[in-house]
């Protein structure tokens, strides 16, 4: 089955996360981001979700406590039989790093009792500071993701392998449901920030983003400029901690929503998503799209981005 995964959380005026759970188009969506990251154990991270939060933070963070419509809308989405995970990093995080394995295996343990599934012995609803060390505190409140995207785009790769690993230690307990892990690494074969996490920790989905780096792009691949590398990032999932990793094609779903030159059209992909499509029938995954609201937002034909890029792949 190949998936359309979308980012949520970053789009101009973008609606309430309901809409998406609504539309048939997607099947996996990633809420960015967690863009703050601890600096030491026992450091909380801070969260950005643009327009969806009341601005209200858990005292004494930057970690937003009031995203009443995310933690409303999850069960929906969840309930329509999408994946929901929450992304860490992002585009504009660019302070973020992790500074040793004991941080980000702290960070993996927060995440898990604040995201992950509700246990009311270790987190609370109603967090307060008195609570610092003792308990977690739960910003989407009851509501629970299926698991943790990785959008590491700046400062290199400690602690990330050690952070994953430590989230597989969790998510082995559970008797529930399955969880994932996920990453968007930029399309340079070695990836500056993931390549470490993909040799030595288990992923289950990579979207390479194959925009706004020349060279390596769907726009090279469609203008017959340098080397669309999905060959060689099936290479690298082959060599990797698991090599069932999915593969998919990362694209901007709108000509705004990347750099200048990068986004192509859906008759400009559509050969190439079927190309890899039928190359690598064990690997490929599907297409990612940055992200929800700017391809719901770019209108073709009478059909979104979104649409077009679901056709392609069901067609
Ligand atoms: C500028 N950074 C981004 N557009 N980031 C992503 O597309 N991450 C999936």
């Amino acid at each position: 089955k190949n998936n359309v995964a979308v980012y949520y959380g970053q789009g101009d005026n973008q609606p309430r996360l309901k809409h998406f759970c609504e539309q048939t188009t997607s099947d996996i969506i990633n809420i960015g981001f967690i863009n703050q990251f601890p600096k030491h154990v026992g450091d909380f991270p801070g969260s950005n979700f643009a327009n969806q939060c009341d601005g209200t933070f858990f005292p004494g963070t930057e970690l937003l406590s009031g995203c009443h419509q995310i933690w409303q809308d999850i069960p929906s989405c969840k309930a329509a039989g999408k994946t929901v995970l929450l992304s860490i990093g992002g585009g504009s995080a660019t302070t973020q790093s992790l500074p040793d394995d004991a941080t980000g295996e702290w960070f993996a343990d927060f995440l898990w009792y604040s995201f992950g599934p509700y246990n009311s012995a270790i987190s609370s609803l109603g967090w307060t500071e008195t609570m610092l060390g003792q308990l977690y505190p739960r910003p989407f409140l009851t509501s629970s993701v299926d698991g943790f995207d990785f959008d590491i785009e700046y400062n290199g790769g400690v602690g990330y392998a050690a952070m994953i690993n430590r989230l597989r230690e969790h998510y082995a307990t559970s008797t529930e449901q399955t969880y994932y892990i996920s990453g968007a690494p930029q399309c340079p074969i070695p990836d500056a920030q993931l390549s470490d996490a993909i040799a030595k920790s288990y992923f289950d989905f990579l979207w390479v983003q194959f925009y706004n780096t020349p060279g390596c792009s769907a726009a090279d691949y469609v203008n017959g400029t340098g080397k669309f590398n999905f060959d060689e990032w099936v290479g690298v999932i082959e060599k990797s901690a698991n090599p069932n990793t999915k593969l998919f094609i990362g694209l901007p779903a709108s000509k705004a929503a990347a750099n200048a030159g990068f986004y192509v059209t859906p008759d400009e992909v559509k050969p190439l998503v079927k190309t890899y499509m039928d190359k690598h029938p064990k690997h490929f995954g599907g297409v990612m799209l940055w992200e929800a609201t700017a391809g719901d937002n770019n209108v073709i034909d009478g059909e979104t981005y979104t649409e077009h890029i679901k056709d392609i792949l069901y067609d």
